[in-house]
């Protein structure tokens, strides 16, 4: 390439048999060219492609490239993988051979393993032999000579190697994960997520398509999406940790009845659900929760979490000021606010939980890094306006515009059953405990739960009263969050040229 003075380098550049000028700006780093094919009437083709240097895969010299290296101008670059400090060199993969349609093992060699090639990662890859394999071997392998971890497999393998990673690095830092009001140790090391599941969400929702290529390409260019992390105990026990849906009541119902049909195979959602539907069961109990301060927006603001997001960012800063100034424990004095009643369901999402589904997701407005979860109460309510609430996930209107939801944007909440309730406060009434499984509401059916199940990230926990925090940022995802469309539709066009 040509060097003018200014930093603009100018090239030719072949698109199959035709030539055109390329230049590549150091400043902002741009490389750019125009398409030689005359635009056709009525396309808009043979506009200007940009493509921003950081995001360029690969360089490799060709026959073309080496007639030119003799000329002097050209040299071979020493190292293939250093556009930009970021990138990962070494990765450690696990693939769920029997995630979603067992097809983990043939996307990661046919569509990922060779674009890792092509961008010159290497791999250490552990293909799972059973249930928190992944896990357990995070605890046995010396994980800091890697920049990051590839889970193949849908949200259930996420969450395992999530799992494995947090509690790794608590216990590399001497962090009991026990105590719930301990702060918890940052992973610096990414996560990627090679979606290959039957549920995806988490891929979904952090980058706003599940494609293996596509996420493929993020984790080699090193994006770095943060991630809020809930952390759930009980009695000073740890339990789990949510990036998700925290979900008691119809969500808790749907997985507990799911799980007993997993012969079906994906459609025992749809009929759990319509099961958990028709059966209408709602739930007392009492709800406490420190609302965020700290955050920015609110969960009816309308204002999505979108790649480079204000809100996430401005929060992270201001958690940061407070730290200086020494804050960063005062929310344990903030205002406990407490609600005692019947729901039908209580939610609490770290994300939107935008699915193809439902595309705005249980918060639309949620945000995947600002430090706060939001909290949705469903009170009991008619099993129509029930199905209203629902059906508004799907389409334009506002879900929480129902006189029986309340949101709360929320730091942590703890929630108590009022059977436990009871059990706790009135220990020596030994009538109430007996009679406190039975629905009081409906004496003549005798068989209302007076517990539900939470359902954590799609998993079932094993206590109904819990006390749960959202830890700001606590890993990161080779993501960059989901992405205006505009922006996408320039990027896409123009990479997946450089890559044919
Ligand atoms: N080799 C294995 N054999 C059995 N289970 C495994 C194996 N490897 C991982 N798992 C477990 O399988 C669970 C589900 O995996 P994954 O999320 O990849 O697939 P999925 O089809 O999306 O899951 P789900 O059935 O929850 O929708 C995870 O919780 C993980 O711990």
């Amino acid at each position: 390439m040509e060097q003018p003075p200014g930093g603009r380098l100018v090239s030719s550049l072949l698109l199959g048999p035709r030539g055109c000028e390329v230049t590549l700006e150091r400043e902002p780093g741009l490389l750019r060219w125009r398409d030689p094919q005359p635009p056709r009437r009525g396309r808009s083709s043979g506009g200007e492609n940009v493509v921003p240097a950081s995001e360029i895969i690969a360089v490799e010299e060709t026959e073309i490239d080496k007639k030119q290296c003799d000329s002097g101008k050209w040299q071979k670059m020493s190292k293939p993988h250093a556009f930009t400090e970021s990138r990962p060199k070494q990765l450690l993969v696990y693939i769920n051979p029997y995630g979603g349609k067992r097809q983990g093992k043939r996307i990661y060699e046919q569509k990922v393993a060779p674009l890792f090639h092509l961008a010159s990662i290497s791999t250490d890859v552990v293909i799972t032999e059973h249930a928190n394999h992944a896990k357990d071997n995070l605890f046995e392998v010396n994980i800091y000579k890697y920049d990051g971890i590839v889970c193949v497999g849908g949200d259930g393998m996420f969450s395992e190697v999530m799992h494995g990673l947090i509690g790794r690095i608590q216990k590399d830092s001497g962090i009991d994960q026990n105590n719930p009001k301990t702060p918890l140790a940052q992973c610096s090391i990414r996560i990627g997520i090679i979606p290959a599941g039957s549920t995806d969400c988490i891929c979904y929702a952090t980058v706003g398509i599940v494609d293996p290529e596509t996420s493929a390409l993020h984790i080699i260019v090193g994006d770095c999406q943060p991630l809020d992390v809930s952390s759930i105990h009980h009695n000073n026990t740890f339990l789990k940790y949510s990036v998700s849906l925290l979900g008691y009541g119809f969500y808790g119902d749907i997985l507990r009845d799911s799980e007993k049909k997993r012969w079906m195979g994906p459609a025992r959602y749809d009929f759990s659900g319509f099961k958990t539907f028709l059966s209408h069961q709602y739930y007392e109990g009492t709800v406490s929760f420190q609302p965020a301060k700290g955050t920015v927006g609110s969960p009816r603001d309308k204002e999505s979490c979108r790649t480079g997001c204000r809100i996430c960012r401005q929060t992270k800063q201001l958690e940061e000021q407070q730290k200086n100034y020494g804050l960063e424990h005062k929310e344990v004095e903030d205002e406990w606010k407490v609600i005692k009643g019947k729901f039908l369901a209580i939610n609490a999402v770290n994300m939107s939980c935008a699915c193809p589904r439902s595309p705005k997701g249980l918060s639309p407005a949620a945000h995947l890094a600002d430090g706060s979860a939001d909290l949705i109460l469903v009170r009991k309510c008619s099993r129509f306006n029930f199905l209203r609430y629902l059906v508004r996930h799907t389409n334009q209107d506002d879900q929480f515009d129902f006189p029986f939801v309340d949101v709360y944007r929320v730091k942590r909440f703890q929630f108590m059953s009022k059977q436990l309730e009871d059990n706790e406060s009135d220990i020596k009434d030994v009538g109430k405990k007996r009679f406190g499984q039975f629905c009081s509401d409906h004496p003549a059916c005798c068989c209302n739960l007076a517990n539900s199940t939470w359902n954590c990230d799609g998993e079932t926990l094993d206590s109904s009263a819990v006390e749960v925090k959202v830890r700001c940022q606590l890993v990161k995802l080779f993501a960059r969050g989901i992405e205006n469309y505009k922006d996408e539709t320039a990027y896409n066009s123009s990479s997946n040229e450089l890559l044919s």
